[in-house]
């Protein structure tokens, strides 16, 4: 007689991931409790064409050299009962810290006297300009600002960042077009890091920048470089003992609000696997801003990333499944 496990269909997911987010991402939990529950988890040859590796019944993927991204194309429009999380177009739009935040403004979210969700004031720089501090103006943009990159791309220079505080700032720093000036909203030190796959979705607290008081404004330096402010495990930060405290002390959003924000932003962003940042405004009570989006993040830095990862596959392999069953 075949025993459950024997009967029990396998599925066979591929991945594309560079080395770094192999060794970060494909950890040997992962690939157990996968296996436990009936899915092969196997790297894609990257040396080889992606069209000559089927089968498979899932594809997982961030690359993003053009070669990738075209063989990629033509295998989802020749292989369409192959499941491709996610679709590089809707990929792309996160690589830009414009189009990123563009779809948080339109989003769907119920109305309430106690919460509501924003994206901070932003001036988009393409081009060199003089008159930068009349654009801030004209916009109502007020000091400390933060000066981003527009692309977010993934690389080193995509993450360098200048808070500015003042014009004496903007005028020191070398900053290269295009990139974004965004209003520092003061929030508690403290960032909501809302990790989504799928349907399944987990809001941790990470270290963020400090706030910035008006005396301190008036006295401090002109501008600060940073980069991956909140990138720290959850040791690093709790080896800081202030640190620790404040984070301790922050209270996690609502989550039927996370939940709502972060299921209209998947509907919206039409993907899977992504990450928000998001404040709360230290001035204004219950007011929430999405400052950041991230395309297949950090997993491995979650809690139990093992099992929400694991039941995410089982949800993709099932739906599609049952898809192409006859009713
Ligand atoms: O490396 P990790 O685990 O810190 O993950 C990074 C993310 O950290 P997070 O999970 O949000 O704390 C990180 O998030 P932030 O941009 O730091 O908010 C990015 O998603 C980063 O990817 P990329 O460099 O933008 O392509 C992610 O880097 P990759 O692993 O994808 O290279
Ligand atoms: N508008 C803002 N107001 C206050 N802090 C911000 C703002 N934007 C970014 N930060 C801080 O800077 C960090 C990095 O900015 P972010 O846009 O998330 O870039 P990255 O893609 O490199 O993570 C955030 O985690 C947060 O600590
Ligand atoms: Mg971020
Ligand atoms: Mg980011």
């Amino acid at each position: 007689m075949m025993s459950e496990e024997q009967g029990r269909r396998r599925y066979r997911i591929a991945y594309a991931l560079s080395p770094k987010k192999v060794e970060s991402f494909i950890q040997p939990s992962l690939l157990n409790l996968a296996d436990q529950r009936g899915i092969d988890l196997f790297p894609l040859q990257l040396s080889k064409p992606l069209i000559d590796q089927t089968p498979f019944d899932c594809l997982i993927h961030k690359l993003s050299s053009p070669d990738w991204i075209n063989q990629l194309l033509r295998f989802i429009s020749e292989n369409p009962n192959v499941v491709v999380i996610d679709h590089p177009d809707a990929i792309e739009r996160l690589h830009n810290r414009i189009t990123m935040l563009q779809v948080v403004n339109n989003l769907n979210i119920t109305p309430d006297d106690q919460l509501s969700l924003a994206i901070p004031n932003q001036l988009f720089v393409d081009t060199p300009t003089q008159s930068l501090f009349d654009a801030l103006a004209s916009k109502s943009i007020n000091f400390p600002v933060i000066a981003k990159p527009l692309v977010a791309d993934g690389t080193a220079g995509s993450h360098q960042m200048s808070l500015v505080f003042n014009e004496e700032g903007l005028r020191g720093l070398d900053l290269n077009p295009p990139f974004v000036l965004q209003e520092f909203v003061n929030h508690g030190g403290v960032i909501f890091k809302v990790y989504v796959a799928g349907k399944h979705i987990q809001c941790v607290k990470r270290k963020s920048l400090p706030d910035i008081s008006e005396e301190k404004l008036g006295v401090s330096e002109n501008s600060l470089s940073f980069s991956q402010i909140s990138n720290v495990t959850a040791q690093e930060q709790s080896d800081d003992q202030s640190v620790g405290k404040v984070m301790e002390a922050a209270e996690l959003p609502p989550s039927s609000f996370v939940n709502e924000v972060a299921t209209e932003l998947r509907q919206a962003l039409k993907l899977n696997l992504f990450n928000f940042d998001m404040i709360r405004d230290s001035k204004v009570g219950g007011r929430y801003l999405v400052i950041d989006i991230n395309y297949f993040p950090g997993y491995a830095k979650m809690p139990c990333y093992e099992t929400v990862l694991t039941d995410f596959f089982l949800d993709i392999v099932q739906q599609k499944q049952s898809e192409g069953e006859p009713v």
